[in-house]
């Protein structure tokens, strides 16, 4: 039984359809990569799954429940956690303080299990070593690892990732993906929304397309990197970055 299944998930606004009958499944341990164009119904996807946006039409099945009705925090609850495009963690807090808040609020636990939970995480990251540092002083690598501590502080079964490497450079960017390899080999299943597609194909299993809120494709990585579908796409970004 996969961890998450999406069955024809829609949602509109006003004339708009952003998410056009979507079906989609991860299994439990896998890593699932999404593409597609600025504005395709991406990000909504995400917060039609964590619960901040309701569905208009379809199901969502996580870990044997329908949660399709049910408010955010309750799948937080459940396990279902998110990072968000751009980070905005506690400036004034350090960013063991940032972790801990995500330990406590994301989860029922007590104190002593949160804190531990956020050391657990503070080491996951790679951030052990600025666990005292002000949030706000950190560099931009550093914020998008907190970004991913903040989720898993809830402890999560399915981490949805949005766009955490853009801005990076190369070797940051090889940074990051090997902190999120780690996130999954310690059993989480991921969902992960990139623009930055090398450093996607060197962690998922699988890539799904969406493009104008619909699913266009759904497969091997490499696969789907080289439909003709996903060129003319890519090849449109181009033109756009070029005369835009
Ligand atoms: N709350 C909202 N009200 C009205 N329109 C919205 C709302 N949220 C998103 N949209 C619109 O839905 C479309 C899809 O947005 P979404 O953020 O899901 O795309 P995306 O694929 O994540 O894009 P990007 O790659 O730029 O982040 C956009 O046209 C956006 O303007």
């Amino acid at each position: 039984m996969p961890i998450l299944a999406v069955n024809g998930v829609s949602k509109r606004y006003g004339a708009l359809q952003v998410t056009d009958n979507v079906t989609l499944s991860v299994a439990k341990g896998e890593a699932l990569g999404i593409i597609g164009p600025n504005g395709a119904g991406k990000t909504t996807l995400f917060n039609l799954i964590a619960g901040t946006v309701l569905a208009d039409a379809g199901t969502i099945d996580f870990d044997g429940t329908d949660v399709t009705r049910m408010p955010a925090r309750q799948r937080c609850h459940h396990g279902i956690a998110r990072s968000f495009q751009i980070p905005h963690p506690f400036a004034g807090m350090t960013t063991y303080e940032n972790i801990l808040v995500g330990a406590a609020f994301g989860r029922k636990a007590s104190e002593r299990d949160s804190e531990a939970r956020a050391v657990e995480v503070l080491e996951l990251t790679g951030l052990r070593r600025k666990a005292n540092v002000l949030a706000g002083q950190l560099t931009l690598l550093e914020r998008k690892r907190l970004e991913m501590a903040r989720a898993l502080a809830s402890d999560p079964k399915l981490l949805l990732l949005d766009e955490i490497a853009g801005g990076l450079t190369e070797p940051e960017c090889l940074d990051l993906v090997e902190a999120i390899r780690q996130v999954r080999a310690a059993g989480v299943s991921i969902i992960w929304i990139e623009h930055v597609v090398n450093a996607l194909l060197a962690v998922v299993d699988r890539i799904v397309v969406i493009d104008f809120g619909r699913k266009i494709a759904d497969g091997d990585p490499r696969a789907v990197m080289a439909s003709p579908q996903v060129a003319e796409i890519y090849m449109g970004l181009d033109a756009e970055a070029v005369h835009g």
